[in-house]
């Protein structure tokens, strides 16, 4: 006989969640909860896009394929998007999270969540996303979706799955816990939430693989083949271990789907727009003139330079991430940044065993990727 479900231990799904954010990932993520059964209220800033998207049923700029389901409803309002709402997500880029979160705030009754999809570190504070979101609109659960998900693939249909983390009081029991209830709020036959209590550990993953993308964009743009790739990946995940842990996440999590996952994904797609980013510049275009100028979002651009200040603050050692912070932000040649990365000291793996040897070949990489890269 089948052992019988408690059902004290399922959680109880958000009736209403209101997605801050209409661009991809924003609109895709509204998709999924409407799939899903939720009532959804999907706000973006600008009244016209709002406005068409509500009688078309299409949102005109982002997604334009993606038919939005019954229960679906956009708006340019922010009181009305968040008024009587159970949980929100808020899915505007990095630099906008502080400024979106504290105008959510005074219309949000305290306990209500918010999960931040961005993925990022703040410029000034260094701080992760969840933890913006807290100073800005303190008093509520924070926390994020986040992991290897292209929103045109998720808006699709293509199996897609998540790690969902927020922030618990300390007597909540699980089933109550805003992560399991948000979990279960997406979840649809495609889409597949995991649950996590290790919010630094998903984050972290999330604000650096945009970093690592686009150095892998770089060097296959630069004409260099799955070798150079999977060195990137495997290094940069070390990478994204060490800052990790460093600012209290756990080591396993880094494997999960926010961290690895999120960097298979991202280093090994021309979708990614890091990772497009990147092959655009390792192709020799000028940083101006990437995506012919238009204003794409590209994270990694931005967090280069957040990450590698906070890494040089905590004296830790991301070298992938110094590199392309010299690329993007200092304007330092691809080619001598590259030859510069490659042949540091050698070292052991893992960091732990603390060994250098000084490299043989310094002069002869310095000549090789200098004359073939831009
Ligand atoms: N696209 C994807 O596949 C995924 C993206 N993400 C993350 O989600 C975040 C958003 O990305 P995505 O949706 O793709 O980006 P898009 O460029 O598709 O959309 C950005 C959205 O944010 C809005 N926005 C920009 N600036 C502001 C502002 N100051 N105030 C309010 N709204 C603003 C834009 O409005 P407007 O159109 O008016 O400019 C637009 O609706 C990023 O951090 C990204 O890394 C995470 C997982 C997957
Ligand atoms: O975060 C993403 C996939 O998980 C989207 O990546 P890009 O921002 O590089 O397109």
């Amino acid at each position: 006989m089948e052992a019988a479900v408690d059902i004290s231990t399922i959680p109880a799904p958000y009736g209403r969640i209101t997605v801050l954010g209409g661009g991809a990932w924003g609109t895709a993520l509204a998709v999924v909860a409407a799939r899903a059964g939720r009532e959804v209220r999907l706000w973006m800033r600008d009244a016209r896009q709002a406005e068409a998207t509500a009688r078309t049923r299409h949102n005109p700029r982002y997604l334009r394929k993606t038919a939005l389901p019954d229960g679906l409803e956009a708006m340019s309002d922010l009181a009305a998007a968040l008024a009587g709402t159970e949980a929100v997500l808020l899915v505007t880029p990095s630099v906008t999270v502080r400024d979106m979160a504290a105008r959510a705030a005074p219309l949000l009754p305290a306990g209500v969540p918010i999960f931040v999809c961005a993925k990022g570190i703040e410029a000034e504070t260094g701080l992760l996303m969840s933890q913006v979101a807290e100073q800005a609109a303190p008093g509520r659960p924070i926390g994020t979706v986040t992991g290897p998900t292209f929103a045109s693939e998720t808006a699709a249909g293509h199996p897609t799955a998540v790690t969902v983390a927020c922030t618990t009081g300390p007597d909540v029991p699980p089933a109550q816990r805003p992560a399991a209830r948000m979990a279960l709020s997406l979840t649809t036959d495609t889409f597949r939430p995991y649950v996590s209590d290790d919010l630094v550990g998903v984050e972290v993953g999330g604000a650096v693989k945009n970093v690592i993308a686009i150095a892998c964009g770089i060097l296959a743009g630069a004409g260099f083949g799955e070798n150079t790739r999977a060195a990137i990946i495997t290094r940069g995940l070390d990478e994204i271990k060490e800052l990790a842990v460093r600012l209290g996440g756990r080591r396993e999590t880094v494997t999960g789907l926010g961290g690895l996952g999120d960097l298979m994904l991202t280093c090994s797609s021309p979708q990614s727009r890091n990772f497009s980013y990147g092959f655009q510049r390792g192709q020799g275009v000028a940083e101006g003139a990437v995506f012919d100028g238009a204003p794409v979002v590209v994270e990694g651009r931005f967090n280069a330079v957040t990450v590698t200040d906070l890494a040089r603050r905590l004296e830790l050692n991301m070298p992938i991430c110094e590199m392309v912070r010299e690329i993007v932000a200092d304007g330092r040649p691809i080619g001598e940044a590259f030859a510069a990365y490659w042949s540091r000291p050698l070292m052991a793996e893992p960091r732990a065993m603390d060994l250098t040897f000084p490299h043989p070949a310094e002069d002869a990489a310095a000549r090789r990727f200098g004359e073939m890269m831009p």
